[in-house]
This record gives C-alpha cells, sequence and structure tokens, in this order.
C-alpha cells in the first residue's frame, strides 16, 4: 500500500511550460535512457556515437580524440573504450564531469567559445579526431536556437582546422535549419569525404543530424 502510495506520489501530473498536463517522471525516458543508465553511461546519447562508431569507424585504437560538448561523459567513455589505454581523450564543456573517468580521459570545464583553452587543445600534437555534440542551451525561440547552434558548429569546424591532424576525423551535431547547407558545403572543401547521417537512437522528433567528415586535407 505504501509502495503503491509512493508511486502514484513520483507520478503527479504537473504542468508545463505550455500548461499541458505531463508526468514529473522524465517525459523523455526511454528503453535508451534505462539502457545506458544499466550500462552505467551517464547519457542515452552514447548508442548515437556508437552508431556512427559502427558506421564509419572514425576512431581507432591510440587515436587522440578531441570531445568538444563532452558533458556528462557518455562519449567520452565510449571513446575512450575505442581508443584503448595508449590513446587519449581529451573533453571540454561549460558543465563539469561529475563520473568518474578512466586514466586515458581528461575533462576540462570551459566555454568553447573562449580563446585561452588553446593550451589544453595542444597544437604540437595534433588530434585524430575531433567530436562534437554540442548543444547550446534552448531558449525556445526557433531562429535564436539555430543561430547558436550554428555558431558552436562554426567553432567546431575552426578548432578542427587548426587543431587535427592531416587524414583526421571530424564528427559534428548540427541541427537541421537555414545555415546547414552552407555549413556542410564548408566542411565538404576541407575533407575527402563528407557524409550526413542521423543515427536511429536520435528522437524522431528532434532536427539534429550529424556530419561525418573523413580525411582532413
Ligand atoms: C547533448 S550534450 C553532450 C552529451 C555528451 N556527448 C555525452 O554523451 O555525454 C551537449 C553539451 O554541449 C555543451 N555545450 C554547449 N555550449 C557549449 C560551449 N560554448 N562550450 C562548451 N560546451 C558547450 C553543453 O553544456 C552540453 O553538456
Amino acid at each position: 500500500m505504501a509502495a503503491k502510495k509512493k508511486k502514484q506520489a513520483s507520478n503527479k501530473s504537473v504542468k508545463n511550460q505550455s500548461g499541458k498536463n505531463k508526468s514529473s517522471k522524465n517525459q523523455w525516458a526511454d528503453h535508451l535512457t534505462h539502457r545506458a543508465k544499466a550500462e552505467n553511461y551517464p547519457a542515452r546519447s552514447i548508442y548515437k556515437l556508437e552508431e556512427i562508431q559502427n558506421k564509419f569507424k572514425v576512431m581507432k585504437k591510440n587515436d587522440q580524440v578531441l570531445d568538444l560538448g563532452c558533458a556528462p561523459g557518455s562519449w567520452l567513455l565510449y571513446a575512450a573504450k575505442q581508443v584503448g589505454n595508449k590513446g587519449l581523450v581529451k573533453g571540454i564543456d561549460l558543465k563539469p564531469i561529475e563520473i568518474k573517468l578512466p586514466d586515458n580521459v581528461v575533462a576540462i570545464k570551459d566555454n568553447i567559445l573562449n580563446q585561452d583553452n588553446a593550451a589544453f587543445l595542444d597544437k604540437n600534437r595534433g588530434f585524430d579526431v575531433i567530436l562534437s555534440d554540442m548543444a547550446p542551451a534552448t531558449t525556445g525561440r526557433k531562429d535564436v536556437d539555430a543561430l547558436r547552434s550554428f555558431e558552436l558548429c562554426d567553432m567546431a569546424l575552426t578548432i578542427a582546422k587548426n587543431f587535427l591532424v592531416q587524414n583526421g576525423n571530424f564528427v559534428c551535431k548540427i541541427f537541421q535549419g537555414n545555415d546547414f547547407n552552407d555549413f556542410q558545403k564548408r566542411v565538404k572543401s576541407k575533407f575527402k569525404e563528407c557524409k550526413t547521417f542521423k543515427p536511429d537512437s536520435c528522437r524522431k522528433q528532434s532536427k539534429e543530424i550529424y556530419i561525418i567528415a573523413k580525411g582532413k586535407k
């Protein structure tokens, strides 16, 4: 009886921003959210990178990988397994990483738009792979959100141009909007191969898509 009451309380109905009723439980939680939890990943986005890696083989053993927008850390954990203990994964995010990271991962809390993180990025060695799963905090205004997302992609591409080794690979999440074609054209001009891919694990209603660029010229 007590357990039943507790369950009812945790499922109680609340109003969302548009005034409609929704469950106070995470309405976005789905089987991948539960699977991620069971497999000790902090976010379901792990399965997007897994699909990308299975299809495009963007990372390999011993690679040095940069993960832009790395919190809460699922891609860091997955990339760390792909590169192995002789590889290295560096991550950067506005938010701190709160999970325990393996020895071949370092992460810092910083804004990618801040030019001062060049020392962390380390131009001397260069990265074999740069991943960007960055997404801006949404405002609800589609034009503003699309512009902010584009600004992050633009910065990710600049970092890829400056810090990827020759023949390096670049994966970048982008929201399909007005700037999409122009951005894709700019990526294509810098890489030998460039494709777009929407992993099955992306939420159907999401406008996000990944640009997979291989072989930096
Ligand atoms: C979808 S989450 C990334 C999830 C991550 N790939 C994972 O698997 O755990 C997007 C992240 O982009 C970060 N982000 C957004 N703008 C940023 C910026 N200017 N600099 C650094 N990180 C940023 C957000 O803080 C957020 O954690």
